[in-house]
Order: structure tokens, then C-alpha cells, then sequence
């Protein structure tokens, strides 16, 4: 039996996200040796592994088949995965740990608005400075790929595991290429973003390995995880409407060009309704069922909607399932 083995985020700013993540979709993470074991479990799920990892690490694991499932940002997919599209499946982005890549250069280069200026500063620059442009940076792939669009190729890429944003100040780049949230850190350090220099929108995603040995065993365990999280996505964006109608047949008709469905066994009264209504169209739809007849319509919140089609397994099944 080989279970199905998911990564997470051992540290840094996934962590406490994903730990929420599993949460809300009623799932707890055990980690019984404490912060110091890197294996762990999900109660009640006998079928299931947990390794925990680093962010980056988590990629990795991905690409070479390791793991089944891994939570990590989308930069990090895309710096160190080579194929994406062929390696791994995007099941669903989580909604945290939002970050751009971005290339920025100093503040004090005036003229450097866009990638075409970038473009012709690289070509002065090695004319006028007998070297290339430094660049410094951890995603040496992504600006590799990015610049080369640009059809930028005079410049050279400086390593860089952290302060990225310092380099330029300290005089061992000209620019930078980084992820950014609130932007703080690039201000801190006098740099801007160039116009169309946003390089990637990233979040942190639950993504599958295609390369990982897909068992029954782990098939089996990656539809009870999905099960869990879908009827959980689908139950934040609907809510349960009810109401009792003139005449219901009508009612649904009106209620359904909003999305709205009944989704409960029909009762024998023909006069209930039981909508679950996208959240963002409960006043429109509550005002037409009072014009359908209803005193009174109540709305309720969801914990979970769970259907028999899963939207999110089963994309991954017919990629996996050979
Ligand atoms: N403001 C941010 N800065 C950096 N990363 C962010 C930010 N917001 C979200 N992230 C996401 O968090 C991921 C992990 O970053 P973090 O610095 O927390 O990891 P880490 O534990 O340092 O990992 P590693 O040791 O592998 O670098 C990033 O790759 C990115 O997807
Ligand atoms: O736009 P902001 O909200 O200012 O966030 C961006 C900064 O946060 C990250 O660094 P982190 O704190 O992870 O340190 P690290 O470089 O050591 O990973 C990232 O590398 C940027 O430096
Ligand atoms: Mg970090």
C-alpha cells in the first residue's frame, strides 16, 4: 500500500495559512514528534502522509515525483519546475501568500520606465562600461525567460538567497528581480517596478505531481482530501436560501437566470423553495421570491457542500489514471 504523501509548508510565510486551509476544510494536521519530525499525518485519514518541507523544497519534490500533493507558491512552481505544463497539475489556487515577481531597477534611473528601456540601458551599458548589467535574483529561470521575451540578452545574472533588494545599494547589481507584496521593501530601498515588469502574479496553490507513483491507495485518499476541499470552496460561495412560494415551479424559473438552483429532494409541498444562490446575488434573489409570494426568506451559511461530481479530482483522475 502506498499512501498519498502531501507537502507542506514547514516554515515561512505559507505555513500558518495552510495549517487554516486544512483546517476549514476539516481536516487536522498531526505532527506527533513534534515541530522537529518532518513526517506527519491527518487524523482520521489512515491513507494519507504529510512531509514537511520548505516552500521551495516543495517544488522539487513536485518535479521529481515524490510527493503527491504539495502546497507552495506558484513562483516557485514555475522557478523550479523545468516543464510545468507536463510535471505537475494546478488543482486550485488556495487564495494566500499573494506575491508578484517583479523587475525593479532605482528609482534614480529616470528615463527606465518599461522593458524596452531596460533593453536599451543592457546595450549601452556594456558599451559604455565594458561589462554587462548585473542583475541580481533567486528566480535565475523566470528572468532568464522573462528577459529573453524582451529580447534582452546583455546582462548578466547575480545569485542572490536573500536582501535581494539591497544589492543595488551595495553595489553588486544594477537591478533587481524579487517577489513583492505590500512593496515596502522595494521602497525601502529606493527602487520601483517597472510598467510591464511584473514577471508573475503567484499565490500558493494545491498542486499534483504528475510524475509521483499514483496508486489506488493515494487516488483513494487524494478524492477523500478533495472532497473535503471542494464541498468547503463551493460552500464560502453560496448560500442556502429558503422561502414558501405561490407557486414554485415559477419561483425557480425567476431565481435560476441568477445562478440560483434548488438543490434538496423536492418535498411534497409544492410551494417550498431551497435555493443555494451565489452569495454575491442573495438580495436580488431574496426580492424575487417576495414577488413570487414569499413573507418571508431566510438565508443560511454553509460549512460544507458536498456533490457527487468532484470539480476537483476529477481533472486530476483523467491526467493521473493511466
Ligand atoms: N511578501 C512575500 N515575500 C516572499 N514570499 C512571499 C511573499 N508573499 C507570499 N510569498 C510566498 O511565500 C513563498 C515562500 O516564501 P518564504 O520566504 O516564506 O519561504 P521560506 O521558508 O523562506 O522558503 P525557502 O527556505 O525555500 O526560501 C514564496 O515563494 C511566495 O510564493
Ligand atoms: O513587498 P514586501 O511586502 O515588502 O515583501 C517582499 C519581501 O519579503 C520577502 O523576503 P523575506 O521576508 O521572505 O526574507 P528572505 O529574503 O530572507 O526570504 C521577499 O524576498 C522580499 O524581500
Ligand atoms: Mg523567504
Amino acid at each position: 500500500m502506498s499512501k498519498l504523501i502531501i507537502a507542506i509548508p514547514s516554515k515561512g510565510r505559507l505555513q500558518d495559512n495552510t495549517h487554516e486551509f486544512f483546517g476549514q476544510a476539516g481536516l487536522k494536521v498531526l505532527q506527533p514528534g513534534g515541530a522537529r519530525n518532518y513526517r506527519g499525518a491527518i487524523k482520521g485519514l489512515e491513507t494519507v502522509e504529510i512531509a514537511f518541507l520548505s516552500a521551495s523544497e516543495i517544488a522539487r519534490a513536485l518535479s521529481n515525483g515524490e510527493v503527491h500533493f504539495g502546497i507552495t507558491g506558484l513562483d516557485l512552481v514555475h522557478e523550479n519546475i523545468t516543464d510545468p505544463e507536463n510535471t505537475v497539475h494546478i488543482v486550485t489556487p488556495l487564495g494566500f501568500g499573494p506575491a508578484d515577481v517583479v523587475v525593479a531597477v532605482p528609482k534614480a534611473w529616470i528615463d527606465v520606465e518599461t522593458m524596452a528601456d531596460l533593453s536599451d540601458v543592457a546595450s549601452d551599458f556594456r558599451g559604455r562600461h565594458g561589462r554587462r548589467l548585473r542583475v541580481a535574483t533567486k528566480y535565475v529561470n523566470l528572468t532568464r525567460a522573462f528577459f529573453a521575451r524582451y529580447g534582452i540578452a546583455d546582462y548578466r545574472i547575480v545569485e542572490s538567497a536573500g536582501a535581494t533588494e539591497g544589492a543595488p545599494a551595495a553595489g553588486s547589481a544594477e537591478l533587481i528581480v524579487d517577489i513583492t507584496t505590500t512593496g515596502s521593501t522595494l521602497q525601502a530601498n529606493n527602487l520601483k517596478i517597472l510598467s510591464d515588469g511584473v514577471m508573475l502574479k503567484s499565490q500558493a496553490h494545491l498542486v499534483a505531481s504528475l510524475n509521483a507513483d499514483w496508486s489506488e491507495t493515494a487516488l483513494s485518499g487524494a478524492r477523500s482530501i478533495l472532497d473535503r476541499v471542494a464541498a468547503e470552496e463551493t460552500a464560502r460561495d453560496v448560500k442556502l436560501v429558503k422561502a414558501i412560494v405561490d407557486d414554485r415551479t415559477q419561483a425557480l424559473r425567476a431565481v435560476s437566470r441568477l445562478g440560483a438552483v434548488q438543490r434538496f429532494s423536492e418535498s411534497d409541498d409544492k410551494r417550498r423553495v431551497n435555493v443555494l444562490c451565489p452569495k454575491d446575488a442573495i438580495a436580488d434573489c431574496a426580492q424575487i421570491l417576495i414577488s413570487e409570494g414569499a413573507d418571508t426568506v431566510t438565508v443560511e451559511a454553509l460549512d460544507y457542500v458536498f456533490s457527487k461530481e468532484n470539480r476537483l479530482f476529477a481533472p486530476l483522475k483523467a491526467k493521473v489514471a493511466g
